[in-house]
């Protein structure tokens, strides 16, 4: 698909102020004169909040975004994921909860501009920082983010088809696109090509034109800038809490000695990481150094302002060492995961309010939360009972394993089967190097024992001809940041092998897609074994049933603290990973629109250690308060020590 040529957009507002006699051409550029942006001649500064609207429910968009208008801001800046629009390569979805139009539209309609950050390459704890697994299969040696035509090819598509969504929006169109981002934090990388961003410095220009601010944004240091920044595009730098605004900017101030200041990423908390506490950030402290940079004349992104939350597979990683974000991505923001009013957004709100007219709207109210109670869950089917009859079209059947990319199943879960052609005695090691990036280890469905990347990745184990020896291989989430991002590749990634022999001869099943069939299933004699605190991986459901009367449904939190790392989804919508063992997140947000009157069903994929082993146990409970800064454990899985070979088949 072509992009649409900026003279068309061009053109439609020229007739805007034919037709509808509009007093005067939009525009917004920068007064280098007044170190300053302007606004249709007038000068002007940005106080803003980074929002995703892929991690907040589109049903909740508004709300946000009002929340957001209340507290004085009067833009927001937004990322746009790749990989969420084109789930395979020249397949397209700008639907739903993929609308990005619908919320840029929604966004100019409550009286906020927008700073768009379309990428390609976005970070932001995002799955694969925002692209779209489908870039790695086949191209073994791929080099993203740079000028490898592979790469430039894909983009160059994606961005005909994205810019041209854009285009209208854009401020001088009538939209609420102020400015537009090009690459992230490029000067972090290790390529420094500056053909690449030349490149998509020119596609932004051929489809949007030359009337809108392109920026660019890397961190408050003179190495980052040394590579992020290109003539032609507007250097930007972002950094934390601070009360010297004038050092930060100097920095600033070597690349773009006139012009506006601006903090692109004014952190209001951090990320979280699996196994390490919750990150926080004071509000008062915050606040003081807001009111430091606005009176520096500073324009400021918060980041962030709604964090929200990494549904279904979405999360990124960090790397090295490996560590996967979270399902919250509350980031300890002004606007907590559910959207509720916090003491830093208050104390925000005072700190614009000194230099801004209050806004013209009251705070909305932090949407009703409640504690729906005790569900009992029920054993559905382990997960190697599942496969035959999940998978009606039988197996993909391989002589080595294959990665998830090459059979097009980009996220979640894979099971490698392989079936033993020899007995093997008590001790036999199995060295699995390529698990991306957590395996569960069994022996007709006895669990054997937890591999993990780069951590522990051999295995004993014992049986004899004909026994499955099953893998099942969980993604946990694709490295969004850093110099190691061409190296993503998930699944089983290299060769089994026993003293160096590689198993061959594999049954390998993509798994969970599509969770309704479920609910078909009433394999009764399906039954989890147990070898020490391990049990079969294995599917649960239960039933929350929800008052016919209003106000239900309302918001509610899904705690399975008795349980211990899996994969939970609530009326088919993918409510994302749990790790109780391992917190700080002990209880997944389910928000309002997931919930219907009457019954609901949950499904949940225990990985580990089921508490159903023993009945009195086997619940999940639903409650009316968040749980992402609990307890923290980082020696999480290891339970070999704890493993016996003999597995045993309790009564279930
Ligand atoms: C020390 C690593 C810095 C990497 N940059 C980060 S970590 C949190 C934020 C978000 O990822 C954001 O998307 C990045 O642009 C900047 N940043």
């Amino acid at each position: 698909m072509a992009g649409v040529p900026i003279w068309s957009a061009r053109l439609c507002s020229a007739l805007l102020i034919i037709f509808f006699g509009c007093s005067e051409a939009r525009s917004f550029g920068i007064d280098y004169e007044n170190d300053t942006f302007v606004l249709d001649g007038k000068p002007f500064r940005y106080v803003s909040g980074s929002i995703h609207y892929s991690r907040v429910p589109n049903q909740y968009w508004k709300d946000r975004l009002t929340k957001m208008f209340a507290a004085g801001l009067n833009a927001i800046q937004v990322y746009i994921p790749w990989n969420i629009h084109e789930p395979f390569q020249g397949q397209f979805d700008f639907s739903g909860q993929q609308d990005v139009v619908a919320f840029l539209r929604l966004t100019h309609s409550i009286g906020l501009y927008v700073i768009l950050r379309p990428g390609p390459y976005i970070c932001a704890e995002w799955e694969f920082g925002g692209f779209p697994a489908w870039l790695l299969k086949g191209n073994n040696d791929i080099q993203l983010r740079s000028s490898d035509p592979r790469y430039i090819k894909a983009v160059d598509q994606w961005f005909d088809v994205l810019l041209s969504e854009i285009a209208p929006l854009l401020y001088v169109n009538g939209g609420p696109i102020i400015s537009v981002q090009v690459e992230n934090e490029y000067g972090s990388y290790f390529a420094c090509d500056y053909d690449y961003l030349r490149f998509l410095r020119q596609k932004m220009i051929d489809i949007l034109g030359n009337d809108v601010v392109l920026f660019t944004t890397d961190g408050d240091g003179v190495g980052y800038l040394r590579c992020g920044t290109l003539e032609g595009l507007y250097t930007t730098i972002d950094f934390g809490i601070t009360y010297d605004p004038a050092q930060n900017f100097n920095v600033q101030r070597k690349w773009e000695p006139r012009g506006p200041l601006v903090n692109s990423e004014f952190y209001t908390g951090w990320l979280d990481h699996w196994g390490e506490s919750h990150s926080h950030t004071d509000a008062a402290a915050f606040a003081k150094s807001l009111d430091l940079l606005l009176a520096y004349g500073a324009n400021v992104n918060m980041y962030m302002f709604e964090g929200g939350t990494n549904f279904g597979f979405w999360n990124g990683a960090e790397y090295p060492p490996f560590k996967a974000i979270p399902t919250s991505y509350d980031y300890d923001a002004p606007l907590s995961e559910a959207g509720d009013i916090t003491e830093k957004y208050i104390a925000i709100r005072q700190v614009i309010c000194k230099y801004y007219p209050p806004p013209p709207i009251p705070i909305p109210p932090s949407t009703p939360k409640f504690a729906y109670g005790k569900i009992t869950m029920n054993l559905v089917s382990t997960i190697p009972d599942y496969l035959e009859k999940y998978t009606p079209g039988g197996p993909i059947k391989s002589k080595y394993p294959i990665n998830m990319e090459e059979i097009d199943h980009y996220y979640g879960f894979v099971m490698y089967r392989h079936i033993l052609k020899d007995n093997v005695s008590w001790p036999t090691t199995l060295d699995i190097m390529g698990v991306r990036d957590r395996g569960y280890v069994m022996i007709n469905q006895i669990p054997f024992g937890i591999i993990e990347r780069e951590k522990n990745t051999t295995v004993n184990i014992k049986g004899v001809i004909g026994d499955y020896l099953d893998i099942l291989v969980e993604n946990q989430g694709r490295i969004n940041y850093g110099d190691n991002m061409n190296d993503n590749r998930k699944g089983l990634i290299t060769n089994v092998t026993h003293n160096g022999d590689a198993l061959t001869d594999w049954l390998i099943y993509p798994l969970l897609e599509n969770i309704t069939l479920v609910q078909s299933f009433n394999l009764k004699h399906s039954y989890p074994r147990q070898n020490g605190l391990l049990s079969t991986p294995a599917l649960y459901t239960g039933q929350l049933v929800v008052p016919k009367k209003a106000p239900h449904p309302m918001d509610t939190y899904f705690d399975m603290s008795l349980w211990t790392k899996g994969q939970v989804w609530m009326n088919n919508f993918n409510l994302g990973r749990y790790w109780p063992a391992a917190g700080p997140q002990i209880r997944l947000y389910i928000p309002k629109p997931v919930l219907n009157q009457g019954v609901n069903t949950v499904v949940m994929l225990e990985l580990e250690s089921s508490p159903c082993m023993h009945d009195t146990n086997c619940f999940v409970t639903f409650m009316d308060q968040p749980l992402i800064n609990g307890t923290v454990h980082t020696s999480v899985g290891h339970h070999h020590g704890k493993l016996s070979h003999h597995g045993y088949l309790p009564s279930v």
